[in-house]
Formats: structure tokens, sequence, C-alpha cells
């Protein structure tokens, strides 16, 4: 199977094509492509924004580059028509844009193509963007937007804009009156991204929703029913298995399915929350469309908030079985071994503290719960009817083993029924395995086929550009910088073993704090940021900590860290959606400089790292540090291979650094595999479904466990 970096698409050819183009620098300006091609006599005041410095006069030197490929050439002379809108809309007032916006509807409504409302509507949408959130979408990001309304994804360098790009195509699509919707990677982006652009389109006025992880569903409908709608892949996914769900508890699943089933829901009036799906725009395509389509998406058949109803029981009643006495709380029957509670033992049950959770579960459960679980506690003993082991599936949770009571062996993978293994589980403060049953479950690929129009952005597509054509059938193609990058990398440096390496990071931040440039450095894990923190107070060196520990200050991390001597160590938490401004003294020292501690599983995420430095042509520089013993050789190379680079690192002294390449190879190895993997998972869930449509069954929810 080939690599996904190992072929690059045609699309890239004609993209770096652009790229060079762009390349030839301020200098090489030649006139303003839009205001030559532009028909409009008033064509926009681009010679005075250029000598006002504005970068985007500076970038359009690419689009009137020659011997561009078709397509460009299209998109370019569709760049001249947007532009040439802008004079005019510029003199209108906002109730006039506001009319136009809705003109364009009724248009669209009316069947009229989009393709050729797209120039008025993507002026409207950059002058709503000038007026309302005074960003106006530069050339590169119309382009950008064109390319996504044609089902693109695009790549743009991290930092170019595109959370505004967005509201181009969004908007366009939105227009048919279908919905139009944002999926990004986690419900802050999802509500951060919207909220931000909401003044554009109130302009334009197009209704937003935002869906979050907790919303219930009336307001999930609310959100969907709005002209443009953000939310996670995940939720988007999830709401679609759960209104077939419904449909088919309402037998109104036409195709695919046999018998009813009610799935848990009745003819109670519920209704769907999704009204279809016409177009998404997958932000952050790589991580979503790639990354995470991995697993697919499932519903157990317990909704979690019973799930977590039921460990918070199993916990309450076995820290509270220990004082239940026999015979006083609690009898047992001789024959049938049961326990049961006395009159005066179910008393102390209804007044036994409870939390909320607890409290709503029925009386009788309670009263079951406790009886097991004074049963577990008497009976089931440790190192005797079972053990604690660390589990095979992840080493690092432990699990309950059963020991077979005649053949003194540990009975792998058996487990206690009725509720007992979990009240053992909870005896010993262990994981409680609820199990989940499985109602639903869609792809991550299937989710987004079924949009008839998709397209996606991102920092980083590159290398898996020929994946994303082979199975979502989206080209890729890069979008040039706004203007030409500053960003320097510095010759990546390794070392034998962790602490060398370590060391060497606290003596680069601590020469680099004293002239004063602020500094951030990722690491992989928040242990391994909390050791690093530990490293900078010995030397003194003051600096913020940013992981999953302290997420309520992200923002006031986030906002000072672009100050003159700041030092930031983070994990990947300060990936896509953390624009660090940089102060206005900082630039000229030399911007931002990044350190990345370790390589990541996907080189898109150490690149994710890298984009917070050199944003919008903004000066920066990062390194690379490496060490022998990185987890990323273990996952390339494999045990062996990885011990013996370990042993040699720990023996080294000096510079490994000419091993660097070795590291690279790894990642590589390691995406592959993950490629391999997504593979095959597609290749079963396709097989699979297309049996059970053979049987009538419905693949998405007539789900084997
Ligand atoms: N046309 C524009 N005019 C002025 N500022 C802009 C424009 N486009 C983007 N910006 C600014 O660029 C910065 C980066 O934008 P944004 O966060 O959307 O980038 P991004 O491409 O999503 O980056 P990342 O992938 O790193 O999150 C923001 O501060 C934004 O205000």
């Amino acid at each position: 199977m080939d690599s996904p970096a190992a072929t690059g698409p045609p699309d890239l050819a004609a993209a770096a094509e652009l790229a060079a183009a762009a390349d030839n620098g301020p200098d090489a300006l030649s006139p303003d492509a839009a205001a030559q091609a532009s028909s409009s006599p008033a064509a926009p005041d681009v010679a005075n924004e250029r000598r006002s410095g504005d970068p985007s006069a500076r970038a359009t030197s690419f689009l009137s580059a020659r011997n561009l490929r078709p397509r460009m050439v299209r998109w370019r002379r569709q760049l001249a028509r947007v532009n040439a809108f802008e004079p005019i809309l510029r003199e209108e007032s906002d109730a006039d844009i506001r009319k136009r916006s809705l003109a364009l509807r009724y248009r669209a409504m009316a069947g009229e193509k989009l393709g050729t409302l797209l120039p008025e509507g993507y002026a409207l949408c950059r002058e709503a963007g000038r007026r309302a959130l005074s960003m106006r979408h530069y050339d590169v990001q119309i382009v950008g937007g064109i390319g996504l309304y044609e089902g693109h994804i695009t790549e743009m360098q991290t930092g170019e804009g595109k959370t505004l790009t967005a509201t181009l195509p969004l908007y366009l699509h939105s227009l048919v009156g279908k919905g139009a919707h944002l999926a990004t990677v986690n419900d802050y982006l999802a509500k951060r991204d919207a909220e931000w652009m909401m003044p554009l389109f109130e302009m334009l006025g197009v209704s937003v929703g935002i869906i979050q992880t907790e919303d219930d569903q009336g307001s999930r409908r609310k959100s969907y029913g709005a002209a443009i709608t953000y939310g996670t892949a995940k939720e988007f996914g999830f709401d679609f298995l759960r209104d077939r769900l419904l449909l088919r508890a309402q037998n109104r699943i036409q195709t695919e399915m046999l018998g009813g089933g009610d799935g848990g829901f009745s003819d109670s009036g519920d209704q769907v929350v999704m009204r279809g799906m016409h177009f998404c725009l997958v932000d952050e395509a790589d991580s979503i469309l790639i990354d995470e389509a991995r697993t697919p998406l499932i519903i157990g058949s317990i909704e979690d908030n019973v799930r977590d109803q039921v460990v918070e029981t199993y916990r309450w009643a076995s820290e509270n079985a220990p004082s239940f006495e026999i015979d006083e709380h609690f009898e047992i029957d001789d024959d049938t071994k049961k326990y049961e509670l006395t009159a005066r033992g179910r008393s102390r049950v209804r007044s036994l503290p409870k939390n909320d959770l607890v409290r709503t579960m029925g009386l009788v459960d309670l009263y079951e719960y406790i009886e097991r679980s004074v049963k577990v506690h008497r009976e089931f003993l440790l190192n005797r009817q079972y053990v604690i082991r660390p589990s095979e599936k992840d080493p690092n949770v432990d699990e309950i083993v059963i020991v077979d009571e005649f053949t003194g062996r540990l009975a792998e993978g058996r487990k206690w029924r009725d509720g007992i293994h979990q009240a053992i589980e909870s005896k010993e403060g262990l994981e409680i395995s609820v199990p989940t049953g499985q109602a639903a479950r869609i792809t991550v690929q299937d989710l987004f086929l079924r949009y008839p129009h998709l397209a996606g952005m991102t920092g980083t597509a590159a290398t898996s550009a020929s994946e994303m054509r082979r199975i979502y059938r989206t080209p890729v193609v890069r979008v040039p910088t706004n203007r030409p990058p500053q960003r320097k990398q510095l010759p990546p440096r390794v070392f034998g073993t962790l602490d060398s390496k370590f060391e060497a990071i606290a003596r680069e931040v601590a020469d680099i704090h004293a002239s004063g440039r602020p500094v951030l450095i990722g690491t992989r894990s928040i242990d391994k940021s909390v050791l690093l923190s530990k490293l900078l107070d010995e030397l003194g060196i003051e600096h913020e900590v940013l992981n999953a520990n302290n997420v309520e200050r992200e923002a006031e991390i986030v906002a000072a860290a672009g100050g003159i001597g700041r030092v930031t160590v983070a994990t990947n938490m300060a990936g896509r959606g953390t624009d660090i401004k940089l102060a206005d003294e900082v630039e000229s020292l030399g911007g931002m400089h990044v350190i990345c501690t370790e390589l990541h599983d996907a080189a898109r995420i150490d690149r994710q790292l890298i984009g917070r430095c050199g944003r919008q042509g903004d000066r920066g520089s990062y390194r690379q540090y490496l060490s022998l013993d990185d987890d990323i050789l273990k996952g390339g190379f494999g045990v062996g291979r990885s011990d013996k680079l370990k042993s040699r690192g720990a023996a080294n002294t000096g510079s490994a650094d000419r091993l660097a390449t070795t590291f690279t190879r790894a990642q590589r190895k390691v995406e592959r595999k993950h490629f391999r993997d997504r593979m095959v998972m597609m290749h079963g869930e396709k097989d699979r479904k297309k049996m059970q449509r053979e049987m009538g069954q419905d693949p998405y929810l007539d789900t084997p466990d």
C-alpha cells in the first residue's frame, strides 16, 4: 500500500506553482491581478493599500502569475469578479448590505446556481467582515474560499486565518436553506469560532447555531435549525445516529431495515434534531478526517448519564457496605445464600447520605446495591477468589481477574455476573466496567461521505493528500500565504537520554529568555511538562505551564505568551486554536521561539506547535529536540531496535545530532501503520455494511457488539 506521503497528487503540483509564484516576494509585484482583470472602472483602492503596506496588496503577486493551471486561472477570474463588487459595496449602508444578502438568498432558493452567486456572496461576506470584525478577507483567503466552495481540502498555513476564510463557503452554501455545518475538533473551538464570526453573519442576516456536548435535544434542534451550525464532528455523528434510532423507533426509515425494535424510544412525539446533511466544512481536516477516523463513533445502549449513575451507586454502596451488621441490618438465607436487608437495614439505607446521582436511583435498586456489596465484602477476597493485575489491553489500568476455583489458575477474560464483578471493582477502587452495549455506530468516513458537499481546511494536509482524495474524493490544494513566511528552522538536536535533552532545552530557554524573546516549549505529556517546569524553576526562570490541569487559565496564559521575556511550557493543548499575539517589541527581537521536545505520532501535530510562531508573516524560529529514549522510536521500530538505540544513547555523552533522520523515519513508520489500520477498518466496515444490506438490516443500527 502506498504511503500517504509517498505520492503527491497532481493538485499539489499546481499548488507548488502557485507557491513558487508567491515566493517572488513583494519586490516582484506586478499590478494587482484583481484590479487588472476587474471590469469595473472603480476598482478597489489597491494602489493606496499597496503604498500603505497592506499585506493583501503585496500577496496578490501570485494571482497575476503566468502559467497557472486551468483551475487556478478560473479561480483568479472569480476573484476578480469578487473584487469588482468591493467599491460598490463600500458605498452602501449596512441595511443595503443586508438587503442584498436577502436577495441572494431568494435567488438561491429559486434555484439559481450558487457558482453564479459566488462573486456577490463572497464580496458581501468580505464587506461584512470589514465592517463587523475589522477584518477584510485577503485575496488569498477569497481564493481559498473558492477552493472550498468547489469541494477541495485547502491547505493554509497555521495562523493564516482559516476561521475567517470558513465564513465564505459557509455563507454561500447556507443560502439554499438546507443548513451548512462547520465541524471542528472540540467544543471550545466550535464555540470560540462561532462567537468570533457571529457579527459578520449577523450583518448578513444569517443565523448561527452552536452545538455543545451538554446540549439537550431541544437546543440541538434549534442550533441545527440555524442557517449555519458550528459543532464537533463527534456531535454531528452522534446526532445523526440518535436521529436514526429515533426514526427507526417511529418506523420511519424506509430502507435498509428489518423489523421495528423500539431502540428505547416510543411514539412520544420526539423529533429528530438534524434537518439533513447538505454541506460540511471540516476544520482541521487532517485530524478529523484522518487521525480520528481510526475508531468509529459508537452510541452505547446505556446512555452516558445512566452509566455515570450506575458507577456512582456502585461506589456509594461499597463505601457504606462495611457499616452493615449481620442480623441487625441483614440476614443470609441458609438455602439460597441470598443476602436480605432487615427493616432496620432498609431504614439505614434510606438515611445514608447520597449525592444527586445516587438519590435519583430507585429505592429498591439501592437496597439491591447494598445487599450485593455487603455480600462481596464478606465473601469475595483478594488473592483468593480473584487477583488484581495490570490489564492486557492497557497496562496502566488494573483489572480483576477471577481465580478459577477448580484449577487454581486465572480465568482470563471471564467475569462474574449480576453486578458482582462491578461491586468487586468498586470495593478495590478500580475502574468500574459497566457494559456499554452498542446501539448504533458510524465511521467518520461514512459520516462525512453522507454530505453531498464536503470541503475541508487544514494547516498540514500535504502528507495525507492522497488518502483524502482516495477516501473522501476531495482534492487537496495549497493556498499560498498572505505574506512570505519568515519562520526559521534551527537544526534539530539529538541527545542520548531524556535528562540530557531536558538540560539542554533548559539552557536554550535560558539563552533566548535573556534576549527578551518569548519562548514556547511543547511537551507530549502532562508529566513531562511538570518535569520541565521543575528544571526551569531550578534555573530561576519564571514561566507558565499550560496543560489539562489548568484549562481554566488557558486564555490568560495564551494571551500573555507572546510578551517580552515570556516562557510558556505547554502540552499539545497549545495547538490549533491558540493564536499567540506578539507584543510590539518582540517582532524586532526576532519573534517567538518554539521548542519541540519530542516528535508526536503524526508529523502534523508537530507542525501545529511550530505554527504558533511566525504567524501571518511574523518573524520566529523553532528547534526540534530529540533523545534516543523517545517513545517514537519504539512506535516506529519496535522494542528490540529501540532498546538498542536506547542503550547506545545511555553510553553516549556527546552529540548524536547525525541521528536526527532516524527519528523522522520512525515517525513516518508510525504514520504508515496508522494509515494501514484505517484502511483495514474501512474495508472491514465496507464488507460488513454490504452483508447487512443484503440481509435487509440497517448497517448503522444493527451493529454487532
Ligand atoms: N483578513 C484578515 N485581516 C486581519 N486579520 C486577520 C485576517 N485573517 C486572519 N487574521 C488574523 O489572523 C490570526 C489567525 O487567525 P486564525 O486563528 O483563524 O488562524 P488559523 O489559520 O486558524 O490558525 P491555526 O491553525 O493556528 O489556529 C487571527 O488573529 C486573526 O485575527
